[in-house]
């Protein structure tokens, strides 16, 4: 990150024209896998984005364990990918920033011709209202959802859910999330894969160096 003439912080950030619709998949990704790709071909198509950015956090403030470094996830991810308009990004190690209300203040601030949707798996829908300032969160971007197995009835159920139902989007109009006003989310019944950072972390597919 270096600072402009005018004193404005320049972040490197994956191509992006203004006007362009980004869906911001945050996540650990400790280690990346199938079923991020899989959510993230899904939500272009569904919820009609430009470009997906994922956002290797520096470490979810929800977990206590701390993740493989920053530089071995990054890289399995470029590595994982293999698609054109899905991109990784360190914006969050690059802006100082770990909670996502933050983040995306801060990302808002940089791009702000961009519109920007975040994107999540069902599990964390469920879990919305623990996040710092998740009020904030879903008055500033739409929030796209991703069913994940085993948390379809957990995500529907969840606060989140129930606060905010009369600002829910029926999945068959989902392609219209990016262009509603905040706060928008929309729950797509995507097909399922059947996977999580945690499993290959049990099996010991992934020499993370992290501490637990
Ligand atoms: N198989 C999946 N189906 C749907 N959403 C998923 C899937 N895997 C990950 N996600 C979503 O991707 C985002 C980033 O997930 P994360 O990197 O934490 O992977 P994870 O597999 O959930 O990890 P862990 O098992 O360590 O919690 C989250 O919004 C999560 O809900
Ligand atoms: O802001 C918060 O309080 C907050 C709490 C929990 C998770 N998040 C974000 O949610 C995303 C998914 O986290 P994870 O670890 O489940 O992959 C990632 O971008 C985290 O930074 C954010």
């Amino acid at each position: 990150m270096r600072k402009s003439g005018r004193g404005e912080m320049l972040y490197r950030l994956p191509h992006i024209r203004p006007g362009q619709v980004v869906g911001l998949l945050g996540g650990s990704f400790d280690p990346p896998h199938a079923g991020h790709a899989h959510i993230s071909r899904e939500a272009l198509r569904r919820f009609d984005l430009d470009q997906v950015w994922w956002v290797v956090s520096p470490g979810n403030p929800l977990k206590s364990r701390g993740p493989a470094p920053m530089a071995q996830r990054i890289a399995a991810c470029e590595a994982l990918i293999g698609h054109p308009r899905i991109h990784v990004t360190d914006f969050e190690a690059q802006a100082g920033t770990r909670y996502t209300a933050e983040t995306l203040a801060t990302l808002q601030s940089a791009c702000p011709a961009v519109r920007f949707v975040w994107l999540m798996g069902a599990d964390n829908l469920a879990q919305l209202d623990q996040w710092q300032d998740w009020h904030d969160i879903v008055a500033r971007v739409p929030l796209g959802v991703l069913a994940r197995p085993g948390q379809r009835i957990s995500a529907r159920m969840s606060k989140a859910a129930r606060i905010y139902r009369g600002q829910r989007i029926p999945g068959r109009q989902s392609r219209a999330l990016a262009f509603s006003d905040a706060p928008a989310w929309c729950f797509v019944n995507v097909p399922m894969a059947d996977i999580s950072s945690t499993e290959i972390r049990a099996r010991g597919d992934w020499r993370g160096l992290s501490k637990s």
